[in-house]
């Protein structure tokens, strides 16, 4: 009796973590079952990829999704149909900017409701370490977070607290008992806010002015500072979107020496650089700030070294009204979760000649491996049936219409990107083909093996 399947993809170029290979892959009850050169059998869905480039669906392990409490800035709903068209089929979502902040596990509830109700694509929870919520992290663990997620300067948020030097303490302690990643937007405190009152004081809020006031330094040091309470207390640190090559070198040091610590870079460090931001406005404003074009030909040095653990997008919109105004003032946060997989095939794979297993590897394995999420972010029996079909060479503009994005405000709109994503199968069912979302929410709720 010949061979039933749910669905079978045959003859596209299969992204796996061995290499690309052109080949067939079937799935059965939403799971990868077979891979062969060709599958013999039959299929509920059979779909002819050949001339596209099969990826396993990507994972943004930091998007801020504002739902509850912001949804006038974004939701789970707009957020994970972004998402989706931009070839991810899962993300873990930040414990701000939403209100109440994912602090307790009362919070997280709330949360989860809204995901299990409106997210088109599987998700993961992050929950905040302020020093309000010390007495917390154990019920947030047993909710299932990803990890914990703490600022060391003003979050913009006024509700999530920056973690003093005590809480960074205890919290690591606690969290390496536990057993769970703590992620830290490492930027000083003191010296940005000085800067940053200074410069008010004396009206100088341009975007030089900005960059002035979160100068390289201002990261570098917050990250040798969190290494050192990482190597004291055995915390597992993730340095959060780390912006300079210098910070991402003290990480690969420690590391060396035995620190569990790794870092997460975002696509605006590696496509952007100062002079864009001069030149786009406000719509390009994010903390840390994006650097100048030398350190980002050195963040690519260290992208093809091997030193970031993953790469997402800190999609973090807002209400354009708050990017109205003077640079220095106005909301910090830039809309990507859309563009993170073309972005990274065109200035990566095109432009600099990063293998795809590499991108594929960045964009979703590493960052299930890193959160021990079992099942997910590779092409390999018994994962997932995860899938982006990507014409690879296909040039395309983007238009604000495209974005899925509750505003479709973005500093990639009006870019040529060269890589498009097609389809977006989420466990063996197409959720994003053809520029649409063609399935109702099936985001399940993804929980680490801790
Ligand atoms: N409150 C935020 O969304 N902050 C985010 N904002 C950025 N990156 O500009 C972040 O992740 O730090
Ligand atoms: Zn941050
Ligand atoms: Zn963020």
């Amino acid at each position: 009796m010949s061979k039933r399947f749910d669905l079978i993809i045959r003859q596209g170029m299969l992204v796996c973590p061995e290499g690309v290979t052109k080949a067939d892959v079937a799935v059965n009850d939403e799971k990868i079952v077979e891979i062969a050169e060709e599958i013999s059998g039959e299929a509920k869905e059979t779909i002819d990829a050949a001339g596209k480039y099969v990826f396993p669906g990507a994972t943004d392990g930091h998007v801020h999704f504002n739902d509850p409490g912001r949804t006038e800035w974004e939701t789970i709903a707009t957020g994970s149909n972004a998402l989706a068209a931009g070839g991810g089929v899962a993300y873990f979502d930040m414990p701000l900017n939403c209100t109440p902040c994912t602090l307790d596990a009362k919070n997280f509830k709330n949360k989860l409701a809204v995901a299990q109700r409106d997210s088109l694509v599987d998700y993961g929870f992050w929950g905040g370490l302020t020093p309000k919520n010390l007495d917390k992290l154990e019920e947030l663990a047993e909710c299932g977070v990803v990890g914990f997620k703490a600022f060391t300067c003003f979050s913009g948020i006024e509700e999530f607290e920056r973690m003093d030097d005590y809480t960074a303490l205890v919290g690591m302690e606690k969290l390496a008992k536990l057993g769970y990643p703590l992620m830290v937007h490492c930027e000083n405190a003191e010296i940005v806010s000085a800067l940053t009152a200074r410069a008010l004081a004396n009206n100088k809020t341009t975007v030089r002015d900005y960059f002035a006031a979160h100068s390289p330094i201002t990261e570098i040091e917050n990250v040798s500072r969190m290494i050192s309470f990482a190597e004291e207390t055995g915390c597992k640190l993730i340095i959060a979107h780390v912006s300079t090559a210098r910070a991402v070198e003290l990480v690969t040091q420690a590391r060396n020496r035995g620190v569990d610590v790794s870092c997460e870079t975002i696509g605006h460090y590696l496509i952007l650089t100062d002079d864009d931001v001069e030149r786009m406005g406000t719509v390009a404003k994010c903390s840390p700030p994006i650097r100048d074009a030398q350190n980002q030909t050195k963040m690519w040095a260290k992208l093809l070294n091997g030193e970031f653990a993953f790469i997402s997008s800190d999609h973090s919109p807002c209400d354009p009204k708050l990017k109205d105004g003077e640079f220095l003032k106005v909301w910090g946060g830039i809309s990507a979760c859309q563009t993170t997989l073309s972005s990274l095939l065109t200035h990566g794979y095109h432009e600099r000649k990063v293998p795809l297993v590499d991108i594929a590897k960045l964009t979703g394995q590493n960052v299930n491996e890193v959160f021990k999420i079992p099942g997910k972010g590779k092409i390999a029996i018994g994962f997932d049936g995860d899938f982006a079909l990507v014409d690879l060479n296909q040039e395309f503009t983007l238009h604000a219409e495209q974005l899925f994005y509750k505003h479709k405000v973005s500093p990639y709109v009006g870019s040529t990107f060269r890589g498009k994503i097609s389809q977006t199968i989420l466990r063996g069912k197409t959720v994003f083909k053809d520029g649409k979302v063609v399935s109702k929410p099936i985001g399940k709720h993804l929980k680490p093996l801790v």
